[in-house]
């Protein structure tokens, strides 16, 4: 008898998973190796910024009372007493109708109080006029006007992008406290399975899973341990199982999820005594998608069909991936765009369309990217968004608004309600 499964909804799924995961711990890294990371501790202001006053144009310095009065017709004098370039500090404070020549980023110097820029002014034997009045503080870049000494700036659980960086640089981390990275196990399944180069022989095909995988990684900035393919047979597949999990901190197997004769992932988790999650979600594609979890670590059981694999990648492992390293906000971004063409096909899951979003003048335009069954390759690489399109609806038709998840952001959100 075949086992019958019950799905579960992909919102359960996901909580299940999420529920499952262990942090990863943190380390100190130095800053140059940062991007991409998780912060483990928040970033406070060590100092204001910027850390003085300064001049935030190419002019002069003066005292803005000097300028009261000043016309087009009846021009003022000012004296310039000295310059000071960015990175220098005026030797003494200015006095009635004296200015420093200064660049942009220098230190005001004592006594001044306004900036006029080198347009604004006429160049004379020993200084400038100028022909309007300057208020008090006018271009100025105020001490603390960015950050102010002790504030909290950027929380821990904040992936480090180069906005990040720039930050932490200006506070003097050389280094940085980050949540570790995980390593990744992969092991492709499938007696049917040929490498990238080798050449086709009937009855097979080449293991794509393995490599799309690792770039769902990469894309990630995760470290793998590739296990390459291992043909459908339950003690060798077991052994390599068993051996990855010792020597990962989280396993991804792509095939033998479902009910073939040759489906030997839930044996292989039966075997070694892992707890399964979820072994059917009520989604499409991915359906048969697996998790178990044994020791701690996750074991994601992706299926064979390549655009039911990658949508359980990003669905299931990768915010589970984010969550490890304390990621707050590790679920893809989600968007409501225009469905651009039909989709017919009713939905008795919820249904994932690899698709493609654009801005266009109607705004944002969600496109299934062509052929989309679960076994489809060529619409995962024409895709850059999933259409979530709920379950129990019936087809969607062209100017439908559908939600739609974007791949590849960097930016994450904190919840999802699928
Ligand atoms: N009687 C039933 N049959 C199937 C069911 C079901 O519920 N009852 N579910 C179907 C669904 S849905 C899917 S999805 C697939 C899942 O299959 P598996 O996860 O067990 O994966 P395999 O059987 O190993 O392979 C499926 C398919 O994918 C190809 N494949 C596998 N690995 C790779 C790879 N690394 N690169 C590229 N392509 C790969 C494989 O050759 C098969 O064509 O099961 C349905 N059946
Ligand atoms: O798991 Mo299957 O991908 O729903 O077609
Ligand atoms: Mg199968």
């Amino acid at each position: 008898m075949v086992e019958m499964r019950k799905p579960i909804r992909v919102a359960e799924a996901v909580k299940r998973v999420m529920n499952e995961v262990v942090s990863i711990g943190t380390e100190v890294i130095d800053l140059e190796d940062a991007y991409g990371r998780v912060l483990a501790e928040p970033i406070i202001a060590k100092h204001d910024v910027p850390p003085f006053d300064r001049s935030p144009y190419d002019g002069f310095a003066i005292r803005a009372i000097d300028s009261a009065g000043a016309t087009g017709d009846s021009r003022i004098a000012f004296n310039v007493v000295g310059e000071i370039g960015a990175g220098f500090v005026g030797e003494r404070p200015i006095g009635e109708k004296e200015a420093y020549r200064i660049m942009t980023g220098a230190q005001m110097p004592e006594n001044a109080d306004a900036v006029v820029m080198l347009e604004q002014t006429v160049e004379t034997a020993t200084g400038f006029t100028l022909r309007k009045p300057f208020e008090p503080g006018e271009n100025i870049s105020y001490q603390g006007e960015d950050c102010k000494k002790g504030e909290q700036l950027i929380e821990a659980g904040t992936l480090i992008h180069p906005g990040t960086i720039a930050l932490l640089a200006t506070f003097g981390y050389a280094q940085v406290k980050v949540a570790r990275r995980p390593i990744a196990g992969i092991l492709s399944t499938g007696t049917e399975l040929l490498d990238v180069s080798d050449a086709l022989v009937p009855g097979k095909i080449r293991n794509s899973n393995g490599p799309m995988i690792r770039a769902q990684l990469d894309r990630m900035g995760i470290a793998y341990r590739s296990y390459g393919m291992a043909a459908d047979e339950l003690d060798h597949c077991t052994t390599v199982v068993k051996k990855a999990l010792e020597e990962t901190d989280f396993l991804i197997t792509t095939g033998g999820v479902s009910v073939g004769d040759y489906d030997y992932l839930p044996a292989i988790y039966e075997r070694l005594g892992a707890k399964v999650l979820f072994n059917k979600v009520a989604m499409r594609p991915g359906s048969v998608t697996t998790v178990a979890v044994l020791d701690g670590k996750l074991l994601f059981g992706l299926s064979g069909n390549p655009s039911a694999c990658f949508t359980g990648f990003e669905l299931f492992t990768r915010p589970a991936i984010l969550q490890m390293m304390g990621d707050t906000a590790p679920y893809m971004p989600r968007m409501t765009a225009t469905l651009g063409e039909d989709f017919t096909k009713p939905n008795p899951f919820t249904r994932f369309i690899r698709a493609s979003w654009a801005y266009t003048p109607d705004g944002v335009v969600a496109v299934p990217a062509g052929f989309n069954k679960s076994n489809a390759v060529s619409s995962i690489a024409r895709g850059n968004c999933l259409i979530v399109l709920p379950s129990g609806t019936r087809g969607y038709e062209a100017g439908d608004v559908v939600d739609i998840l974007l791949l590849g952001s960097e930016q994450g959100v904190r919840e999802w309600t699928l």
